[in-house]
C-alpha cells in the first residue's frame, strides 16, 4: 500500500485515539491489499484510492473500538466484504466476529482473508430477517451493522441478535438525533447507552455511533 494509505490510516488514528498497536496495523494493511487485489475481478467496494480506503473503509470501522467495550462476540450484519468486522478483529484478536452477507462472492471473500491474515473472523452466508437459530447467526455481546438500513429498521431488526446485556450499535451521520434514537431503543426493548460523535479527518464527513444495551 501507498504512502497516501499509511499516512491517511495514522492521521485517522491518531485523531479518533484509537486503540491499534503495531500488529494490527500490519493485518489492516494486508487486509486493505486484499480488499484491493480481489476488488478488480470481484466487485467489493466502489472505494479504490488507496487512501480512501484507509479512512472510509478502515478508520470508519476502527472508531468503533471505544464503543465495543469490554464485549468477547461480535455480529456484522450485511458486513459486505468485510467491513466494519474484519478490520475490529484486526485490532481487537481476543473478539470472535461473525461477518453475515446474502451475497455468496462477499463472504467468500470474507472466509478467505480472515484465514490469510489468522484473524478470528467466521463468514456466514444469511439473508438477517431476525431469526438468528433459523439462519445460523449467533446472538452476540455487540451487534453492528454498517450502510444497511436506516436505524427504524436497523434497531428492530439488530435487537433480535444481541445477547442478554450486550450492545446494539448503529453507525450514522450527521443527522442523528438522541432523543428519537432514545425512543426507538426503548420501543424494542433498548435502553440508550450513549450517542458519540466525530469526524472523520481527511474527508470531514460527520459521523456518530449510537450505542443502546439489551435488558
Ligand atoms: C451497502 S452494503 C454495505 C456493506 C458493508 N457493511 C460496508 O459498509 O461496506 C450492504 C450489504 O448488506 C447486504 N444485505 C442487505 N440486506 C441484508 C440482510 N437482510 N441480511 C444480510 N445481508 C444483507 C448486502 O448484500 C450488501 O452487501
Amino acid at each position: 500500500m501507498d504512502r497516501a494509505f499509511h499516512e491517511a490510516l495514522a492521521l485517522g488514528i491518531e485523531r479518533l485515539r484509537l486503540p491499534v498497536d503495531a500488529t494490527a496495523l500490519a493485518l489492516l494493511e494486508r487486509y486493505a491489499d486484499r480488499l484491493l487485489a480481489w476488488n478488480r475481478k470481484v466487485n467489493l467496494t466502489a472505494i479504490t484510492d488507496a487512501a480512501q480506503v484507509a479512512e472510509k473503509h478502515l478508520v470508519d470501522s476502527l472508531a468503533l473500538l471505544p464503543a465495543l467495550g469490554g464485549a468477547r462476540t461480535l455480529l456484522d450484519v450485511g458486513s459486505g466484504a468485510g467491513i466494519p468486522g474484519v478490520p475490529l478483529a484486526c485490532a481487537r484478536r481476543d473478539l470472535a466476529v461473525t461477518c453475515c452477507d446474502s451475497v455468496t462472492k462477499k463472504i467468500a471473500f470474507v472466509k478467505a482473508v480472515a484465514v490469510e491474515l489468522g484473524v478470528d473472523v467466521r463468514g456466514v452466508v444469511a439473508r438477517a430477517e431476525g431469526k438468528p437459530e433459523d439462519e445460523r447467526l449467533p446472538r452476540a455481546e455487540a451487534v453492528v451493522s454498517r450502510a444497511l438500513a436506516d436505524p427504524e429498521r436497523w434497531v428492530p431488526l439488530g435487537a433480535a441478535y444481541v445477547a442478554e446485556g450486550g450492545l446494539l450499535l448503529a453507525m450514522l451521520g450527521r443527522d442523528a438525533d438522541e432523543a428519537a434514537l432514545t425512543a426507538l431503543g426503548a420501543a424494542h426493548g433498548l435502553a440508550f447507552a450513549g450517542l458519540d460523535r466525530f469526524e472523520l479527518p481527511l474527508s470531514r464527513s460527520a459521523r456518530a455511533i449510537a450505542r443502546w444495551r439489551k435488558q
